[in-house]
This record gives C-alpha cells, sequence and structure tokens, in this order.
C-alpha cells in the first residue's frame, strides 16, 4: 500500500490517503477538540478521517459541530448508537468519570460493528481519554493507535504519575500537607489534584488509574498544547529519567486545535451590542458546557458584577446541586431566559441593562471571545476554554470547577501568567461579591489587567507561528504522521 506518495502508475491512480478513525467520547468539552483534530488532519496532512461520536444528551449545541465538520464535507461523522447503562450497575451518585468510562466500554460493541461495515479498513485509530479500553481494538485490526489527550501536559504528567503516587501515597491525597512530586515538573498541590483522585474509595479513582496504566498502550499520545506553552514539563514527559518510560513513545504537541471563529458567528443584536462597546471593555462569564454554580454562588456573582461598574456578558445557568465531591455539575442546559433570571437578585437585569448582557445557557463562546470588545473572560478553566482565551489575547479570572481545572488554573496563574483567581478555590467556599468586585476591576481596568493582557498577548503571537506550516504544531502533527506510516509498515512485516 502507497501512502501519499506516487506508485508506479501514479499517472493514473491518485496515491491512497491514510484513513484515521477517530473515536470521542461524549460532551462538548471532548467532541469539539476531537473534531478540530480530524478537521487538521484533513487539511493540514492529507488523512481521510471518520469521526465516530459516542453520544451525550442530543444537543442543538452538538448537532451543530457535527453538522459544521459535515458541510462542506471535512469528515465523515458517525454517531454510535447511545449506550445502554443499565448492565453498568452503576449506582445514583456514580460521578461524571465513572460514567464516561461505563459509556465507553458500553459503545465497545457498537464502535466495533461500525468499523466492522466501513468500505475499508482504517490505518490509524485515535482515542480519546476515556477511550483507551479501545486501544485493543486498534491491535485486533492491525493498525497504530494513538491517544489524544484534549488537555495539557501538566495533568497528562500527573495522570502517568497516579499508578506511582498510588503506591507511595497513605491516605487522602486531599488531606497530605505538602504537594506531591511529580518527576522533572511543577509538584501538584493536594488541593489541585483532579477529581478522580479526591476520594480513593470511589470507583472513579480506579476507572483513572486504569486509564494511566492502559496511555502507554498506544504507539503516542497527541496533546492540545503547542510546544512553547509547557517547555519543561514536555521535557520531562520526554525524559527517560523522569517520566519517558510511563509516557512509553512520543509526545506531539499539536495544539491549540480550537473551533475557528466564524464569520457570521454572532447574532445581529450580540453583534450590534458588542459593535457598541469600547475595545477590550467586555468580560466574558461563562463555566464551559457544563459547569454550574450554587443558588448562592450566583447571586455573589450577580452582585459582584453589578459592584465592579464594568460592562459583561454572562452565559447563565440554573444552578445545579452539590455533587458528592462539593462541587456543582449540571450537564443539562435548561431553564429559559424568565425562569434564569429568577435566580438573579431583584432588579439585576433592570439596574445593568446599560452595561451587562445575560445569554440563557450557551453562548458562541469563540466568536465572542474573538470580538476586540472582550477583555477579559471569568472561566471554569476547561481547557478548550483557556485555549480559546489565549488565541484571542485575553487574560482570565480562574474560577475552576471540576475535572482537572483547579490543576489548569494554577497553570495559568502561576506559570503562564494570565490569569488572577479568588484567594479561596471556588469549589471549597463560596466567593463573596467585595472579592469578585475586586478581580473584575483588577482585570478590566488596573495595572495587573493591564501586564496579563500584554502577556496573553505574546502567547497568542506565540501561538500563531507554532500553527503555521514552519511551526511546531504543524511539524508535530506531520512526525506523527511520518511514525504512523512507519508503524504501518512495522505491523506489516511483522505478519
Ligand atoms: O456557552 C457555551 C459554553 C461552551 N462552549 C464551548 O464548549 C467548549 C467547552 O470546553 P471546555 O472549556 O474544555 O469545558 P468543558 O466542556 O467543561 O470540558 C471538559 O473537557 C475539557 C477537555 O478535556 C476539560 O479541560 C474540562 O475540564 C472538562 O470539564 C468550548 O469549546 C467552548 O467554546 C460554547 O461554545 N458556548
Amino acid at each position: 500500500m502507497d501512502f501519499d506518495h506516487s506508485s508506479s502508475n501514479s499517472s493514473i491512480e491518485k496515491p491512497k490517503k491514510l484513513h484515521a478513525a477517530l473515536l470521542s467520547s461524549p460532551g462538548m468539552g471532548h467532541l469539539i477538540p476531537i473534531i478540530e483534530l480530524g478537521k487538521r488532519l484533513v487539511a493540514d496532512h492529507g488523512f481521510e478521517v471518520t469521526v465516530f461520536v459516542v453520544p451525550s444528551q442530543a444537543s442543538l449545541a452538538e448537532v451543530e459541530i457535527i453538522d459544521s465538520a459535515m458541510t462542506p464535507m471535512i469528515l465523515e461523522v458517525v454517531e454510535l448508537p447511545a449506550p445502554d447503562l443499565t448492565a453498568a450497575g452503576l449506582g445514583p451518585n456514580a460521578s461524571m468519570v465513572t460514567r464516561l468510562a461505563a459509556m465507553m466500554r458500553e459503545a465497545r460493541l457498537a464502535f466495533r460493528s461500525a468499523l466492522a461495515v466501513m468500505e475499508a479498513r482504517p490505518d490509524v485509530l485515535i482515542v480519546d481519554l476515556f477511550g483507551t479500553e479501545h486501544l485493543c481494538i486498534g491491535d485486533e485490526l492491525g493498525i497504530p493507535k494513538y491517544v489524544y489527550i484534549a488537555t495539557n501536559a501538566w495533568f497528562l504528567a500527573l495522570l502517568l504519575h497516579s499508578p506511582t503516587l498510588d503506591k507511595e501515597v497513605n491516605g487522602e491525597y486531599v488531606d497530605q500537607t505538602e504537594p506531591f512530586n511529580i518527576p522533572g515538573c511543577k509538584p501538584v498541590r493536594p488541593e489541585d489534584v483532579v477529581d478522580p483522585m479526591l476520594d480513593r474509595s470511589d470507583q472513579q479513582y480506579r476507572e483513572y488509574l486504569r486509564m494511566a496504566s492502559e496511555i502507554p498502550m498506544g504507539d503516542g499520545i497527541l496533546l492540545n498544547v503547542w510546544e512553547d506553552l509547557q517547555v519543561e514539563t514536555l521535557a520531562a514527559l520526554r525524559n527517560k529519567e523522569f517520566l519517558g518510560p510511563v509516557a512509553n513513545g512520543p509526545i506531539y504537541t499539536i495544539g491549540p486545535l480550537i473551533r475557528p471563529v466564524r464569520p457570521a458567528g454572532l447574532e445581529k443584536e450580540l453583534l450590534e451590542w458588542l459593535d457598541k462597546q469600547p475595545s477590550e471593555s467586555v468580560l466574558f462569564v461563562s463555566f464551559g458546557s457544563g459547569g454550574t454554580l450554587s443558588a448562592e454562588q450566583l447571586v455573589e456573582l450577580a452582585w459582584g458584577l453589578e459592584l465592579s461598574r464594568q460592562r459583561f456578558i454572562w452565559v447563565l445557568r440554573k444552578p445545579a446541586v452539590k455533587s458528592l465531591d462539593g462541587s456543582f455539575f449540571n450537564v443539562g442546559k435548561g431553564g429559559g431566559g424568565d425562569e434564569l433570571l429568577s435566580f438573579l437578585p431583584d432588579g439585576f437585569e433592570v439596574r445593568t441593562r446599560n452595561v451587562g448582557l445575560v445569554l440563557p445557557s450557551w453562548a458562541p463562546q469563540v466568536d465572542i471571545l474573538s470580538h476586540p470588545s472582550v477583555g477579559g473572560f471569568l472561566s471554569h478553566c476547561g481547557w478548550n476554554s483557556t485555549l480559546e482565551s489565549m488565541v484571542s489575547g485575553v487574560p482570565m479570572i480562574a474560577w475552576p470547577l471540576y475535572a482537572e481545572q483547579r490543576l489548569n488554573a494554577t497553570l495559568l496563574v502561576e506559570e503562564t501568567g494570565v490569569a488572577i483567581r479568588p484567594k479561596e478555590l471556588p469549589s471549597k467556599k463560596i466567593v463573596r461579591r467585595e472579592e469578585i468586585e475586586k478581580l473584575v476591576r483588577m482585570i478590566m481596568v488596573e495595572q495587573k489587567g493591564h501586564t496579563m493582557r500584554a502577556r496573553v498577548k505574546e502567547l497568542k503571537t506565540n501561538v500563531e507561528k507554532a500553527v503555521t506550516k514552519e511551526g511546531t504544531s504543524y511539524e508535530s502533527l506531520r512526525k506523527m504522521k511520518d511514525d504512523c506510516k512507519t508503524r504501518i509498515h512495522q505491523i506489516k512485516k511483522a505478519h
């Protein structure tokens, strides 16, 4: 089989393209970067791509993401049947990670069947973090297989080192007094560990350790960062003395993979409002695809925004009930405009009418962030949101809620220097209106905000270079393609 280079009868036959099968776990935070990876493989590296999606709740936003990849037909998207979890034995309090892991496990049969009916077997398999139990399907098909981590290198380092920490640390991680040493990396504070590490007796911890031990079974790891963003951590992940042996393969830095700004992404009314605001004067407030606050925190945030007297756009979601790990999580969008407004202080909308916009549930985030009037982002620090903010040159107020967001927030504040944050973690303690007011003013009008804005603009320039044809991210994906071809030849030879 010839890949991308001329065969003897090249005048008649086109060289065969490499066909990549990508598998996305449920949720927008996973689907968006997988689709973007697919698009990049097609547009820049001449792959054919089929993205297999394990669906979550069908949402308009999800349908839009899938449609945007299919019109024009850049790649094929196959939605697998929604997994039936009745046999999975999940309790009513099963965590999000446990649920995702169970959904992916249950989807294996459907994924195998979908691959079996494909006209031609794919040449390479790429799964995301929750899909590591599907790596064996790559072996069954005799094709190389990779894991795409849709977040950053420090998270990957902690994940890969977690089986070692599991042996070394007694008791709960959050109860330790000293930070955890991760070979060659910035240590991780006990309060910053990822959600699955919060309770070692929970099923999600076992799933997390399993994923950590399965990642090295792949032929390499793709990361949604660019080379200059986390130099030290990436070096540790590649170093034989540090995390190289547990990573067990090449690390490809192929990011940032984020959705492009759409020319008509903003509705007329929103665009007109933004166009009227002074440059970099609007704070965008949003907590990703699933994050939400308690009713009490929502009220404090509303007061904080109002007291700051700064302009804002707030994507408002219904408050949720506190989950077992203490965070607030609400996967559903839910709540129409009036119902949502009832959670805000009386008269908030009227008093802030001239400076603020409240949008229910979901907004065109990438398009808003890239508008010149936006100058700050109060974010839950999901990695896609983080990248979108950096690429738009917008500094952040870090408001981590769950998953690996506490780690991301620390990275942004202490290493990258593009964010400020409340004194206490918002998942631990209500952040009061006075502190919110201060943070908003600090990022929007004070010197600290100007300094961060300058820093994030440096990063923006740096990113723009990384994704050009001469840039490191382009080169990294090209290298992955070359390695992939070599693996295919090795596998063929071995048979
Ligand atoms: O109103 C909205 C809300 C979100 N988004 C988009 O949805 C995505 C959200 O992704 P992200 O910011 O990463 O948040 P989550 O959806 O919470 O992502 C999950 O997956 C990420 C990648 O693995 C992790 O970093 C997060 O912690 C985890 O919660 C981004 O592209 C946003 O632009 C919108 O377009 N409009």
